[in-house]
């Protein structure tokens, strides 16, 4: 089989993406999906996307992690694709499309692209750590010298320990900047690494913050190892509402590989 694709990046967070709209891709073969994720044997990515027709919106977006597995929702891949999308034609000023974790507004504005996550209702408060979920599960915890901590030791003892377990969570280990700034560090669950870079993640991050005291502001600024993200979001009532993801996406390369 050859598989046309493009590679994209979001503040680092690599993905393989498909264009699927004509059903090409075996979407139960997991091991051709490593495969293509595999920085060394394949191309290299920390997840594949497929970009698919869908009824009621402009596309869908199906996300596997590097191991191959179908997951949950990625923010920066989610990103990506609405790049991806435009670049394709599918839209022009703002989109709508689907992912599993229900439906996405995004626009494009001066190269960053704005994409509305879900509303989040439900944190968890620990005295350790907060753990929500921002369309994928989050453990958030703050560590003292954020540069020299071992994230792939000790998220992967979080990661695996209980109460996750083999579900997993991703962990997001934080430092504060400044009152709306904090540097973030993410291990990423189905990658069982570190990544440069986690939408979903510094989402998580930014309520947490906010949930905590430790900002008073909507709008927050996330340094990550690729690059600079932002975060706003409403307050209403219980829940936190328009929360939007801000950053660059931009496509790497394209090429089609023999699998
Ligand atoms: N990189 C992502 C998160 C991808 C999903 C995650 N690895 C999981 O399985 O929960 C992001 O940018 O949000």
């Amino acid at each position: 089989m050859t598989v046309k694709f493009y590679k994209y990046q979001g503040t680092g967070n690599d993905f393989v993406i498909v264009d699927n709209r004509q059903n090409v891709f075996d979407k139960n073969d997991t091991k051709r999906i490593k495969f293509l994720c595999d920085r060394r044997f394949g191309i290299g990515a920390d997840g594949l996307i497929l970009l698919e027709n869908d009824n009621t919106s402009d596309f869908k977006m199906v996300y596997y992690n590097a191991d191959g597995n179908e997951s949950t929702m990625c923010g920066n891949g989610g990103r990506c694709i609405v790049a991806f999308a435009e670049f394709l034609g599918i839209f022009k000023n703002t989109t709508t499309f689907n992912a599993i974790d229900g439906m996405h507004t995004a626009k494009i504005e001066d190269n960053l692209v704005y994409l509305q996550m879900k509303d989040v209702d439900t944190i968890q408060r620990f005295s350790t750590h907060h753990f929500l979920d921002t369309g994928s599960p989050h453990h958030v915890q703050f560590v003292e010298d954020l540069k020299t901590f071992n994230v792939k030791a000790e998220g992967e003892k979080i990661r695996y320990g209980a109460p996750y377990n083999q579900a997993g969570s991703n962990v997001n280990f934080v430092e504060k900047i400044n009152q709306n700034t904090f540097a973030v560090r993410t291990y990423e669950r189905g990658v069982e690494d570190e990544t440069l870079s986690c939408g979903t993640g510094v989402t998580a991050v930014a309520i947490a913050m906010y949930d905590s005291g430790e900002s008073t502001s909507n709008t927050i600024n996330l340094n990550v190892e690729g690059g600079q993200l932002k975060v706003s979001f409403d307050k209403v009532g219980n829940t936190y509402k328009n929360v939007m993801l801000i950053g660059p996406a931009t496509q790497v390369f394209k090429g089609e590989i023999e699998c």
